[in-house]
């Protein structure tokens, strides 16, 4: 499904080497070495060599072979574990040989997450991707402002994004970098309430329908955005708007199953609420109708 190749000025890259579909699994990656606590702290460098020397020489060897960014203070074992890991169980992280050749673009065509289910590091296309495309995913939330952006890749995987969004000089980053501004804003001020009831505000309503539209206009997807359609979900639920909370399920459901796959536990447990949702929604309807039935006789 992909090859890796070289990339003048970026070392390797991940290029798809047929049409690749939306919603398909590109890699279902092992785990090579992980730490348990990922914060960039005094500790890290120990954690990252007891880990690293736990493992046989062969697959010792296998990590130096990944890309290593000349940090100024970091050693070469921390400076290639923070360029080239994942998010395993928060707060750990793990190196994936196959998935660390996968570049950034804040456009990505491509999404990772760790599954618990398999133990393994997915890959999944976002969106139809052309045979010779270069597969990517956005190592951060791509929605961060671009200051963010460029600190956090500078700060931690030391290099500079060349991609559309991260050229503000241009109209589509420039219009995005507004969109990308807001949907921050709104995103922090959602997810604070996002294990509390909705309380049927309004503001937080408009908040989250706020945060779709312009996550469909810049064309962002990811699991945030099936995180974001869950709270819709539960707003309109919450205000007796049985049909819109299952469209909102839908599409919660929808996203997870593109972008996780079916046997990660998020996308099944969204499976379960939308069942439970149409089943609740099935027997308001049949009480509405005998009513209606009783009514008529
Ligand atoms: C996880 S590795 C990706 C694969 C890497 N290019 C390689 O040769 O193995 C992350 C590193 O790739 C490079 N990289 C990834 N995305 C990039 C981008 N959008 N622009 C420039 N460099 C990028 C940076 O050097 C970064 O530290």
């Amino acid at each position: 499904m992909y090859t890796i190749r070289s990339i003048p000025g970026k070392g390797q890259g991940m290029f798809a080497n047929k049409d690749i579909k939306a919603g398909s699994r590109i890699l279902a990656d092992e785990l090579l070495l992980s730490i348990a606590e990922s914060k960039i702290d005094e500790g890290i460098g120990e954690r990252i060599s007891v880990s690293l020397h736990g493992l046989p020489p062969e697959q010792q060897q296998q990590f130096e072979t990944l890309h290593c960014p000349d940090h100024p203070t970091w050693t070469p074992a921390v400076s290639r574990f923070l360029a080239n890991c994942f998010e395993v169980e928060a707060p750990g992280s793990g190196i994936f040989l196959k998935a660390s050749r996968i570049n950034n673009s804040c456009f990505p065509n491509a999404f990772f997450s760790w599954n618990q289910n398999l133990h393994r590091l997915t890959v999944h296309a976002m969106v139809d991707i052309p045979i010779g495309d270069e597969i990517t995913v956005c190592y951060i939330f791509p929605f961060y402002s671009l200051q963010i952006r460029r600190d956090l890749f500078r700060e931690h995987y030391v290099f500079e994004c060349d991609c559309p969004a991260c050229h503000v000089e241009t109209g589509i980053g420039r219009r995005g970098e507004l969109r990308r501004r807001r949907m921050e804003t709104l995103y922090m001020a959602i997810d604070k309430t996002n294990d509390g009831p909705s309380n049927n505000d309004q503001k937080e309503l408009e908040m989250v329908l706020e945060f779709i539209r312009l996550a469909e206009d810049e064309r962002l997807d990811g699991q945030f955005l099936s995180c974001i359609y869950s709270r819709a979900k539960k707003c309109y639920d919450d205000r007796g708007s049985e049909q819109l909370a299952l469209e909102y399920a839908e599409m919660e459901v929808e996203t997870n199953m593109r972008l996780l796959g079916d046997d990660h536990a998020v996308t099944q447990e969204s499976a379960r609420d939308l069942d439970e949702l149409k089943t609740r929604l099935a027997m308001v309807q049949q009480t509405e109708e005998n009513g209606e039935n009783l009514g008529a006789l």
